[in-house]
């Protein structure tokens, strides 16, 4: 038997008239669920019931099942969008792409792009240090995660400057429909769109990027394979070999543009937030830079370093803790389902996964769980915690592809920054205001002041 508390909503709708964001963020109406109804919930999503879910165990059931690894149906509207790739397929397809991707983040190719990350980065430096305040540091990052993401993923050089801007004019219209999309399902009908008139401006950038994608598949067709092993040249591989499809190519490289550039960017411009806000872990973490890079400027960061920057570590888990950039994952189970809690959720169950408030639960994280410490993730604090009570690229299978990218490339950022620049705020920690455009976003962006710092040499 399945009975669960939680929100109804209306009759045929459920909360769909909630999560159109009028009233309330859809974040804080699944907040507000999890609140109301505890750790394990139950409502409904026009006719589809929702499973919401703050229960690490439970979470674990739903991450580890081999029947829960199709992506919600409120995925759907990424079609439209950025074409069915990694981040919205569904079994069989799922299964077999993501073994022929999995190798375009392995190690060694992971290690060769630390030479751009360090390069951008330096103009990031150099972008900086001409000023004193930054009003929306979220936007300045934006342009440095789509270069070095273009460029290690799309193969697309800094210098191409005209199909960057392009591009990020492209993505920018996507997400925004996309985000409508989800979260007002009525909104992925054509015609409705037509109606409001967001039907062409979308198709408009849907189709530039299919050109400008399209093009950059051919020229690499044409071209022999230097022995690339980067995502795009793995890809054009798989269509020679009639793996993969050009729409697939298309589809699979749209996803990871969209995969990575949101995602790094914010945990990036939130970490800088964030220690603008407690400047007493900030100078701790410029104390390791420091005694790791004495001379400052743009010196090279190197794998090695990224290993021994042990509170840097921390900062960058707490910041994640906090405000993880997919704040809200969705699942669908394929078949009935066995929980540890001696529940069986039927097939067809929408489980929402509310990471935001599992990272911030009192009774895993202690009092202070609503306030940043990067000492929450000091080893002794940190080695009794449920294995699921921190998951911000999720676990299992279907876990994000690009953590160990997102990773190096917001350690080296972060690393680079703070050495050569202190970052402060008028703005207050109790005074962000979060919401999920399918990423985490803020409300307000803080503006932050920036000092160089003295070179020590
Ligand atoms: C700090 C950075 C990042 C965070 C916090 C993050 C987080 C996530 C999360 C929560 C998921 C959903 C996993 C699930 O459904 O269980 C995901 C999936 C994914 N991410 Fe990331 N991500 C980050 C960086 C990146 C980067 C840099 C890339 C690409 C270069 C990327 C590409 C993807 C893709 C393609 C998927 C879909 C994987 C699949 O379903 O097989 N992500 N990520």
């Amino acid at each position: 038997m399945f009975k669960l508390p939680g929100r109804m909503g209306y009759p045929l709708l459920g909360i769909a008239l909630d999560l159109t964001g009028t009233k309330k963020d859809p974040l804080e109406v699944m907040n507000d669920i999890n609140v109301k109804y505890g750790s394990v919930a139950l409502s409904w999503l026009l006719h589809y019931p929702l499973f919401v879910v703050t229960d690490p165990d439970i979470i674990r059931d739903i991450l580890m099942s081999p029947h829960c690894i199709n992506k919600s149906k409120v995925y759907r509207p990424f079609k439209k969008a950025i074409g069915v790739g990694l981040l919205s397929s569904g079994n069989p397809e799922w299964s077999v792409h993501r073994k022929h991707l999995n190798p375009t983040f392995s190690h060694k190719i992971l290690l060769s792009f630390i030479p751009v990350f360090n390069e951008e980065v330096n103009k990031l430096l150099e972008q900086f240090q001409q000023m004193d305040e930054c009003p929306d540091v979220i936007s300045v990052l934006q342009e440095f995660t789509l270069t070095t993401g273009l460029r290690t993923t799309m193969g697309i050089e800094a210098s191409e400057r005209a199909i960057s801007a392009r591009l990020k004019a492209n993505f920018n219209v996507l997400a925004k429909g996309l985000i409508q999309m989800v979260f007002s399902p009525w909104l992925a009908h054509d015609l409705i769109r037509k109606l409001y008139g967001i039907y062409e401006p979308f198709n408009t950038h849907r189709k530039d990027n299919e050109k400008i994608i399209q093009n950059l598949i051919k020229k690499k067709l044409d071209k022999v394979n230097s022995g690339s092993k980067i995502f795009i040249d793995q890809a054009v591989e798989l269509l020679r070999k009639d793996i993969f499809s050009m729409q697939e190519v298309e589809d699979e490289s749209n996803t990871m543009v969209v995969g990575a550039l949101e995602t790094t960017t914010n945990t990036i411009g939130y970490g800088l937030m964030l220690l603008a806000m407690f400047p007493e872990y900030q100078e701790r973490a410029y104390e390791e830079l420091l005694a790791m890079f004495p001379e400052g400027g743009a010196f090279d960061v190197t794998y090695a370093n990224i290993q021994d920057m042990a509170y840097l570590d921390l900062i960058v888990n707490e910041t994640m803790r906090l405000m993880a950039p997919g704040p809200l994952v969705a699942r669908e189970n394929t078949q009935d389902l066995q929980l540890s809690n001696g529940l069986v959720l039927p097939a067809g169950v929408q489980c929402v996964i509310n990471m935001f408030a599992l990272h911030r639960r009192r009774d895993i994280w202690g009092p202070d769980a609503d306030r940043f410490n990067p000492d929450h993730f000091l080893p002794s604090n940190i080695e009794d915690k449920h294995p699921f009570a921190f998951i911000p690229f999720t676990k299992g299978v279907r876990s994000c592809i690009g953590r160990k990218y997102g990773l190096m490339s917001t350690k080296i950022t972060l690393a680079k920054l703070l050495r050569n620049f202190k970052f402060s705020t008028d703005f207050k920690f109790e005074d962000l205001e979060y919401c999920d455009t399918l990423v985490l976003t803020l409300k307000r962006v803080p503006a932050l002041k920036i000092e160089k710092r003295q070179k020590i040499h």
